[in-house]
């Protein structure tokens, strides 16, 4: 297939704010492409490339001096071949090798393919939350049940093998995917409630949990191999040793656990996500031990459990793993919810997670199985522009314009960031350092007082409310804003959205 039409798909998806015709268009696409195309192009639509990181940024790019080609001549494999050459091709002086692969495929490519090349290869989705949208085009172009393709997604972990299999397997094959220890699958998400009370009506009978605020793991055992992963299914089994090791000491052969993972302060007080997300990063603070909470297990020894209702899964969970089982109790009882909600928030942690008892471990779009209550509003926004700071903060990248998902386009162009305010409170000297590193390699443009960024980097931010404000695009302003910590975990598709904000002046 040639890149161009993927490109045209991809802008025409981006233009309109109608899932239906979004599924069309890339339904479309998909039942074009030969089978081997799809995990490539499947990657290239979600700017997630199949070959991984490319360690190609921003800087590099706009560095290359290079004059694009007039005619459309890429294929999907010219470009896949062109990605694997740049992922191999790393260490001492290897940049002069990658530039000139840029520089070449660069030139083989049109203005507006280059364009959307380099924005996927950075990983930057300029349309939006598209995994969901793409599972369904998966579905209506191989004909297949939604929830197979869903599920075979999910446990493979990999849209485009799961593209690959439905368009070209049989229906068996696809419904053979199955949970693989060593391989991670998609993680369960939760929704929100106000109250363990309202949580509860949702889920009914329920195990009610403290609600962490660490890391998520899931971990994979066979036997003394031991695979540690993010909730973005990153590989971090290497800088996590101790939690290694206490998953090696539990007894089972085989197993998968999820979980969240914390460091403690010597009070025994939860210590800042920022904290723990440190230790993922690259310089590994080793002072600093992680521990692990389990909340859910998905296999031991030979037995799927995804499919048992929690119930069962929490009995294996407690033989399994004992003492490091996140703390919770059963009940359906408000009295008792709220008691623990109270405890959980005394001890420092951010809330309770409230999981219907009766419920599968499914993954993909948010459930009604498992609701989160978190008495302090907190929103994962993009960070859209940093001004220079005065007085103390002087000669460092401060305030932060901070911006919502608009992935329906309603205040401008789909997958857009609307901006909702403004933030400096909670910026730590370190976080102040770290943002002046960071920010200008995404500069698109400066004033005298601000530079504005791509939108690439998520930020945790705790508010009060909303106000009504005329002076922001969507219409609404936070109040009392501040910043708890950047979210390396999420990318700018999986932030919050101008619509859910909205919907707090409601509530
Ligand atoms: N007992 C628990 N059960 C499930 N998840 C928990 C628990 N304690 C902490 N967590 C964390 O809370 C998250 C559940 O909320 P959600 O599914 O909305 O993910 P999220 O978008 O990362 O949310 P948040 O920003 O609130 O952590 C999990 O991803 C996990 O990291």
């Amino acid at each position: 297939m040639m890149l161009s039409e993927l490109v045209s798909t991809a802008e025409a998806v981006a233009a309109t704010s109608s899932r239906l015709a979004k599924i069309d268009a890339l339904s479309q696409l998909l039942a074009h492409a030969d089978a081997d195309e799809l995990p490539a192009l499947t990657g290239l639509l979600l700017a997630a490339p199949r070959q991984g990181r490319l360690g190609v940024g921003w800087r590099g790019m706009s560095a290359l001096d290079v004059t694009n080609a007039a005619d459309a001549t890429l294929t999907i494999t010219d470009v896949d071949d062109a990605l694997d050459t740049l992922a191999h091709t790393s260490g001492s002086g290897s940049t002069a090798a990658r530039s000139a692969a840029l520089t070449a495929l660069a030139a083989r490519a049109t203005a507006p393919e280059w364009d959307f090349l380099s924005r996927s290869m950075r990983g930057e989705l300029r349309t939006g939350a598209l995994g969901g949208v793409l599972l369904d085009a998966i579905a209506k172009a191989s004909e297949r049940p939604a929830a197979s393709v869903r599920r075979a997604a999910m446990l493979s972990g990999d849209l485009g093998v799961t593209a690959r299999l439905a368009l070209s397997g049989t229906a068996a094959e696809l419904d053979a995917v199955g949970l693989e220890v060593g391989r991670p699958v998609l993680p369960m998400l939760a929704s929100t409630a106000a109250t363990p009370t309202a949580a509860l009506e949702v889920t009914g009978r329920a195990s009610v949990e403290y609600k962490l605020d660490g890391a998520r793991i899931q971990v994979h055992r066979h036997g003394d191999e031991v695979g540690v992963y993010t909730r973005s299914l990153a590989d971090i089994t290497h800088r996590v040793p101790e939690i290694v090791e206490i998953v090696r000491a539990l007894p089972a052969h085989d197993l998968i656990l999820d979980g969240e993972t914390l460091s403690l302060d010597e009070d025994g007080g939860p210590r800042p996500f920022q904290e723990t997300m440190s230790r993922f990063g690259a310089d590994v603070a080793r002072e600093l031990v992680l521990r692990p909470w389990f909340f859910d297990i998905l296999h031991v020894d030979g037995r799927d459990l995804l499919d048992e209702p929690l119930s069962t899964r929490l009995h294996e969970l407690e033989r399994v793993v004992g003492e490091w089982r996140m703390p919770g109790i059963v009940t359906d009882d408000p009295d008792a919810a709220e008691q623990l909600s109270r405890e959980a928030l005394t001890a420092g942690h951010e809330g309770v997670v409230v999981k219907g008892l009766d419920a599968p471990y499914a993954a993909g779009r948010r459930g009604r199985s498992w609701v989160k209550v978190k008495p302090v509003l907190t929103y994962d926004l993009v960070v859209l522009a940093a001004e220079w700071g005065s007085g103390r903060r002087s000669g460092w990248l401060s305030n932060l314009h901070l911006g919502a998902l608009d992935p329906t386009g309603e205040f401008g162009e789909p997958g857009e960031f609307v901006m909702v305010g403004k933030t400096f409170k909670g910026l730590t000297d370190e976080l102040l350092r770290w943002q002046t590193e960071q920010f200008p390699p995404l500069e698109t443009r400066r004033t005298q007082s601000t530079v504005f960024l791509r939108p690439e980097f998520v930020v945790e931010i705790a508010i009060d409310g909303v106000q009504r404000s005329p002076r922001y695009p969507g219409g609404i302003a936070l109040r009392f804003a501040r910043v708890k910590g950047y979210r390396p975990d999420k990318t700018p598709a999986e932030s919050d959205t101008i619509q859910t904000l909205r919907a707090l002046m409601r509530g």
